[in-house]
């Protein structure tokens, strides 16, 4: 899926700015709501989550519905003789859209772009456009919720009667979300919206790959792959331009849909120096309709898990970084170029390379960021917080299914992605026909992954500190991604114990011959706590926890990673395990240093990305 872009023939007017907001129910909302003005509405900023930016209403406890409306002016000539479509970027969870009181359709997923083709609905002057969004989650959706139940290391004291006459009462009378993550459930218009303008005949997706490699400044070979939409567009009136960095035309070709282009002398794109290319497309003028341009950006780079190693351009990589979120004070989930380039500056400044999207497809502002600045992503589905009533689940099966088309339609062509995670910590070590439905719904995703993905780059799951000797899917996956917590969630304090039992469980990985890298591991840590012999949540504990950890990894050629938990502190759910949120942070949540970054700093700045091991 293009993002929208405007150019000598397409035209994006963004939607984003303050929008008319309300509340409404549970279960529902009012269909007035959708086809008049907002009676009594709130100010609501787009994009952004809507639970932080309103004090009157505690919207940070909403369960259900709300409603978002907005006017939009067109001008005649804007729509005359081209194709108009409505985007959103995301709208989190589900939503539905109507547009002059019309229902366009509905969306369900809060973390990928969805779209409606609005060229016979949007009228020139001025148009009612109504949002429904729904912030539900449930044990149906992804994220996994509990609903009815407690919430990730939410408090309980089940089976006492008071406390169970509680949790029906506050079922009936203050429906919560109950979500099974570590991430408070920002919801509304988190993302931006658009409406673009093309031709009628149009060019609907490209895909780009690197087909094969010399090294730098040598020649390389690229694949197009170019999808039209609308009538009349044929591949003779397709002609694609590959123009390099300094805005060269290096080569091109024509007449065709798909093919294969020789660049001469190719400029590699690496971790920490990239270069991107740009596929100039176009189509024919017919008559006297303008032809179609899109300006795809693309990096040519080749990945490859070779044995026990992850390979960037033939090279061996290691991964230096963390688990991420999209969360800052006000903006919630919200996107927010100034954060993202600031978070971008800090990756570099900690001399990391990489982050996973934990645990959603962050908003495409950043995957362009991090293309043009070298970092590397992993990019991970919102499957987080699954468990075994999950692996019977059919239909959410076709969903995650789904988002999995999604996302890797919607980030195919961004360089800086090198692998796919189908999930985060699902639960999957109870043994037995448990384990074995883990396994049957997992592997087909798998294969799902290596199936759609044009450029074949590997999948893996992220596991969370589980019984590895039950646990049958981590091994079957391409790269093993452990999230391990020897030190905090077990053996608490105790960092010798906490490498003994670490080490053992090394030994366990050392025999399945994968290459295996650390996607989370960290302790919560409060600033300004100290203590000469630093107990947890001080300073002191994180970063002798990080360097007595990371010691370890040394010891393993066959470690190819380090991603701790987790870049910054982060909002979740009230609970008694989280201090204004989690504290896993190397930074504080407005990104100011704790003690253990500068140690990190030090470290990662003395680590090659490449042949760290070799
Ligand atoms: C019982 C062991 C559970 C470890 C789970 C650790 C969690 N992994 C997923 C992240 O979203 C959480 O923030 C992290 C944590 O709690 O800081």
């Amino acid at each position: 899926m293009l993002y929208p872009q405007t150019n000598a023939a397409r035209t994006v007017v963004s939607l984003d700015g303050v929008w008319n907001f309300r509340t409404a129910g549970a279960t529902d909302y009012p269909t007035e709501w959708t086809d008049a003005p907002l009676p009594e509405p709130m100010p609501m900023a787009v994009p952004g989550s809507y639970n932080d930016q309103n004090d009157e209403t505690n919207l940070r406890a909403h369960y259900g519905w709300v409603v978002y409306q907005r006017t939009v002016e067109v001008p005649a000539a804007l729509l005359k003789n081209s194709r108009a479509v409505l985007r959103f970027d995301a709208a989190t969870h589900a939503a539905d859209v109507y547009l002059n009181g019309e229902k366009l359709g509905s969306h369900k997923g809060g973390f990928l772009p969805f779209e409606f083709d609005v060229t016979d609905k949007l009228k020139a002057g001025s148009n009612l456009l109504a949002v429904a969004i729904d912030n539900r989650v449930n044990q149906s959706t992804l994220p996994v919720g509990n609903e009815g139940n407690v919430a990730f290391f939410g408090s309980d004291n089940a089976g006492i009667p008071s406390v169970e006459a509680g949790k029906q009462w506050a079922l009936e009378h203050t429906p919560q979300n109950m979500p099974n993550f570590d991430f408070f459930n920002f919801a509304g218009l988190n993302r931006h919206v658009e409406l673009y303008i093309t031709p009628k005949s149009y060019i609907a997706d490209i895909a780009v790959i690197t087909k094969s490699i010399g090294g730098e400044g040598e020649p390389a070979v690229i694949g197009y792959d170019v999808t039209l939409g609308g009538e009349g567009a044929a591949p003779a009136d397709v002609h694609v331009s590959i123009v390099d960095a300094s805005g060269a035309t290096v080569a091109e070709a024509s007449g065709a849909t798909a093919g294969d282009i020789e660049i001469p002398a190719a400029h590699l794109w690496n971790p920490g120096a990239a270069y991107l290319y740009t596929a100039v497309v176009t189509l024919a003028d017919a008559g006297e309709e303008v032809g179609d341009e899109y300006r795809q950006t693309f990096g040519v780079r080749t990945i490859e898990v070779k044995g026990r190693q992850f390979l960037i351009n033939g090279k061996p990589f290691y991964f230096k970084g963390f688990g991420k979120h999209e969360d800052s004070f006000f903006h919630g989930r919200g996107t927010d170029q100034v954060l993202n380039v600031k978070d971008v500056s800090l990756i570099h400044w900690l001399g990391a390379n990489s982050f996973r999207t934990s645990h959603y497809p962050y908003a495409e502002n950043m995957y362009d960021l991090c293309d043009r600045e070298g970092i590397v992503i992993i990019d991970e589905t919102p499957a987080v917080g699954m468990s075994w009533p999950q692996y019977t689940d059919k239909a959410l099966f076709e969903h995650h299914s789904q988002v999995i088309r999604d996302m890797i339609a919607r980030d195919k062509n961004h360089p800086c992605v090198v692998m796919w995670s189908i999930a985060n910590e699902p639960w999957y070590d109870q043994g037995g026909e448990k384990s074995e439905n883990a396994l049957k719904y997992f592997t087909p995703l798998r294969d799902l992954v290596h199936e759609v993905d044009p450029q074949g780059r590997p999948a893996t799951v992220v596991c969370c500190q589980n019984d590895y000797t039950k646990d049958l899917v981590t091994r079957t996956m391409d790269v093993v991604c452990l999230n391990r917590y020897y030190g905090w969630y077990n053996l608490s304090g105790n960092l010798d114990a906490a490498c003994y039992a670490l080490n053992v469980e090394l030994d366990f990985w050392d025999e399945i011959g994968k290459p295996v890298m650390f996607t989370e591991y960290g302790a919560d840590t409060v600033e300004g706590i100290h203590g000469t012999h630093g107990e947890m949540f001080s300073e002191e504990y994180q970063r002798e926890y990080f360097a007595r950890v990371d010691a370890e990894f040394d010891k393993r050629d066959w470690i190819i990673g380090e991603q701790l938990w987790n870049f910054a502190d982060f909002s979740t759910i009230q609970g008694p395990m989280r201090v204004e949120g989690n504290r896993k942070g190397i930074l504080t949540r407005d990104r100011q240093p704790k003690m253990a970054a500068h140690f990190l700093r030090d470290r990662w700045k003395a680590i090659p990305d490449f042949g760290y091991k070799a």
